[in-house]
């Protein structure tokens, strides 16, 4: 009895798609449960409060969406989906690789790893089949697949158990039409800006950390010598690490290049009750620490050199693809620091283009800060060899990094990917946030290096008005507001501060107020 109220109580769910689910009957076969709950419907009583009743009572009370996962064995081994690490960007004769339960960051070689997905495997499974469950779990709180990662489940971590899974239901972040300032500032009308900082620690790095820390809990139940989990950070990598550890009950250890992180930063892993290191050096220092430590101490590296962190954050490309009704957009603008994001987003518009979903992939650009501009310096040279540099102070504090670990994989991503780099100052930088903001975002300086790169490509011809273009915004600017203080109040030396909005101080009578309110009127009257 409780079964079958569940599944027509399911029905009501009013997924958008389901009629899309019902046009393919392999995934009837494939996922039962979760069609059961989508599109089961035999209803069609127009009582809507014998609905609300039923919706009320979706599983038993007693009963959480954990245990309820469990109970309808939502488990995808069946399906032989499978993922491994292999040497990134190995030669196809290479048989290194190793399973994912193995704690390893790095390849006989020394090179960096790759997750390698079964795609035979998922292949067997035509694209439209994935864009309709993908679609169909979108907007729920069905366990894991609430989650904008975890709704990609098969393609990210498909053999970890749903009990394991550690989840804010991160992603599902605002693909946000940036109507006024494409129109006022560059004459587009088809940018927008996806929203990957207005997210659970607010910032992308929730994307990967879900991932990396739900391994770990997968870990430490196997007994593996994990103990606690650390990283390196300029701010959002360690936000999100304590609260992913503070979630699954792990200790979390962050190490924090001293006073070059904001307190919004700062407070975040405090809070969460990380063990903190606040370290006399820059980023890189600190990056070069925590690997030291790695390798003496049961302490598992949460930075993205460990590539399960862009299983997670490769899924705000797909996602990207599932706003725009899988419709592919001209231009993905990335802001680029450690660099593993940029190859994050490649390589989840590959994985759409190579199992069907879409028939081509966009231009990558990666934006970086003329103050911390190692990549930009290596594409202007035409790749010539690398050369780490020191990174120099920049209001886009996270991505202050001289010596990125992800270097190999941005340059794949960019050169597959036909992409560009571009830079941009402090002052224009710390302008196009300014600018931006003022047609009602709030982003942090990272978005601004990005939307600067984004103006000088326009400006150039590179992008056209008409090009649809994704600004793929880091942070939340909450994070920066002493950044954006020090602007609106002209307070940054050799800055000009171009669209600063600075307060005006008034006297406390009647005469005063409505004298600077008249001028103001008067200056924003229409001509
Ligand atoms: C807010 C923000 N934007 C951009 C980046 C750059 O990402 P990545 O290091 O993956 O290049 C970072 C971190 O480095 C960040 O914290
Ligand atoms: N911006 C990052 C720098 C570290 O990057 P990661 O992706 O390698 O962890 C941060 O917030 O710490």
């Amino acid at each position: 009895m409780a079964a079958s109220l569940m599944l027509r109580t399911s029905s009501f769910s009013l997924n958008p798609n389901s009629k899309s689910i019902r046009r393919n009957p392999r995934i009837h076969d494939h996922f039962p449960s979760i069609i059961s709950s989508s599109s089961s419907s035999s209803s069609s009583s127009s009582d809507s409060s014998h609905k609300s009743t039923l919706l009320k009572h979706r599983r038993p009370a007693d009963e959480n969406i954990r245990e309820e996962a469990r109970r309808q064995n939502y488990s995808t081994h069946q399906h032989g989906f499978s993922a491994k690490y292999v040497p990134f960007n190995a030669d196809p004769s290479s048989t290194e690789s190793y399973s994912l339960d193995e704690i390893v960051y790095r390849s006989r070689s020394g090179g960096l790893l790759d997750v390698q997905h079964d795609m035979d495997a998922l292949k067997k499974f035509d694209g439209q089949y994935w864009k309709s469950l993908f679609d169909s779990r979108v907007g729920k709180t069905t366990w894991p697949y609430g989650s904008g990662v975890w709704s990609k489940k098969e393609w990210v971590l498909p053999e970890i158990d749903g009990d394991d899974i550690i989840s804010a239901f991160e992603g599902n972040s605002n693909l946000f039409w940036a109507e006024r300032f494409g129109k006022q500032f560059l004459g587009m009308n088809d940018l927008w800006v996806k929203h990957c900082g207005i997210s659970h620690t607010g910032s992308f790095k929730d994307l990967g950390m879900t991932v990396l820390v739900s391994q770990v809990n997968r870990l430490r139940k196997m007994n593996r010598p994990v103990v606690g989990v650390g990283c390196a950070s300029t701010g959002d990598t360690s936000a999100a690490l304590a609260a992913y550890c503070a979630s699954a009950g792990i200790p979390s250890i962050v190490f924090l290049p001293a006073n070059r992180i904001s307190i919004a930063q700062l407070v975040q892993p405090i809070a969460n009750g990380s063990f903190v290191l606040s370290i006399d050096t820059d980023f890189d220092g600190c990056m070069q620490l925590i690997r030291e430590v790695t390798a003496e101490l049961p302490i598992y590296l949460a930075n993205s050199l460990n590539s399960l962190r862009l299983e997670g954050q490769k899924t705000a490309a797909i996602e990207i693809l599932q706003q725009f009704d899988w419709e592919v957009p001209d231009w993905v603008i990335v802001p680029g620091g450690n660099l593993g994001n940029i190859y994050a987003f490649y390589k989840g518009f590959l994985m759409c283009k190579e199992l069907g979903l879409v028939d081509r992939i966009p231009r990558l650009v990666c934006a970086q800060a003329a103050n911390a501009n190692p990549l930009y310096l290596h594409y202007k040279s035409g790749w010539a060899e690398f050369k780490a540099i020191k990174a120099n102070t920049t209001f886009a504090s996270a991505i202050q990094i001289g010596d990125p670990v992800s270097i190999d994989r941005a340059v794949f991503a960019l050169r597959n990917s036909n992409g560009i780099v571009e830079e941009a100052t402090e002052e224009e930088l710390m302008d196009a946030m300014a600018q931006a903001d003022s047609t009602g975002m709030f982003i942090c300086p990272h978005t601004g290096v990005a939307l600067s790169a984004l103006i000088k490509l326009r400006n150039s011809g590179v992008i056209k008005p008409t090009d649809r273009t994704v600004v793929v915004s880091t942070a939340h600017g909450l994070k920066f507001t002493q950044s954006k203080i020090d602007y609106h109040s002209k307070a940054i030396p050799d800055m000009a501060c171009r669209f600063a909005n600075t307060p005006v101080h008034v006297k406390a009578d009647f005469g005063s107020v409505m004298d600077v309110l008249t001028k103001y009127l008067l200056s924003k009257a229409p001509k």
